[in-house]
């Protein structure tokens, strides 16, 4: 299996305070990967450092790479989603070709291709000729999507792409990462919603305080002991014959 990040005691501080400890983690090709834990975890410093946009100890193999290059291995979806430009759709999510086009080029048949994809899996070929700033919060989080699918890489990093999105909107994305995965891409999605994680993400990172704390399918991370000492949660948990069922029921401390 072909590896897509490697990192090896990432550590990142903020002021005196490391609050990404010591992570070190391998990601493979076709893994659809959670990155879970609590408000201020560390899971925006981890992939912000693994990506080389924040000074950490350690080493991403990410950080090894051209810029150019590292454009063209992974996609960054950052949280925040105001989109300020008076842009069509369509020329936003063509930004995401830019580190495939050779300098001064236009888009080729195949580079529309790829924006003609992106659009339609982010339910947005109707909006296509819509000025971008225009859209609603959750329609802007969808283009932004679009965005990095278009730029077609072997790695996805997206921080909380779901969060706003209606239930449809959110279960048709966490699919298709699913199937970028099921094509042997990867997928690091950070993510709020446990039962999503739990049904759609092949392997689950589970963060707190900073540090890594578990690491492995869905059902061996997501246990009673860890939901309750990490996130201060109890869960109904089921696998059932139209997948796991996982629902927080109350908080625990
Ligand atoms: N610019 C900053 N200066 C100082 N501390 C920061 C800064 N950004 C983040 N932190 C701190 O680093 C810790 C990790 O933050 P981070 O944003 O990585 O958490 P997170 O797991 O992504 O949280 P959330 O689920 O709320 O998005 C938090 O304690 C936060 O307060």
């Amino acid at each position: 299996m072909s590896t897509l990040l490697s990192l090896d005691s990432l550590t990142a501080l903020r002021g005196e305070c490391p609050v990404v400890d010591n992570v070190s983690v391998s990601i493979g090709a076709g893994e659809c990967v959670g990155l879970i834990g609590p408000n201020g975890a560390g899971k925006t410093t981890l992939m912000r450092a693994a990506l080389g946009l924040l000074p950490a100890k350690g080493a991403s193999s990410l950080t090894a790479l051209s810029p150019s290059e590292r454009a063209r291995a992974v996609a960054w979806l950052p949280q925040a989603r105001d989109i300020a430009w008076p842009m069509t759709v369509e020329t936003v999510v063509a930004l995401g070709r830019i580190p495939h086009l050779p300098r001064g080029t236009k888009l080729r048949a195949e580079d529309q291709a790829a924006v003609d994809a992106a659009l339609a899996e982010m339910d947005l070929t109707n909006f296509a000729d819509r000025l971008a700033n225009q859209l609603s919060g959750g329609e802007q989080a969808r283009v932004l999507i679009a965005r990095a699918l278009a730029q077609q890489t072997p790695l996805l990093m997206v921080d909380e792409p779901i969060a706003g999105l209606d239930p449809a909107h959110q279960i048709g994305t966490m699919e298709s990462f699913a199937a970028l995965a099921a094509e042997g891409k990867s997928v690091i999605v950070s993510l709020h919603d446990l039962g999503l994680a739990a049904r759609h993400c092949t392997r689950i990172l589970m963060l707190s305080q900073g540090r890594l704390v578990a690491d492995g399918s869905p059902a061996e991370v997501l246990t009673p002991e860890r939901l309750n000492t990490v996130f201060g949660i109890r869960v109904f948990y089921e696998n059932t014959t139209q997948g796991p069922i996982f629902q927080p029921t109350e908080v625990t401390r």
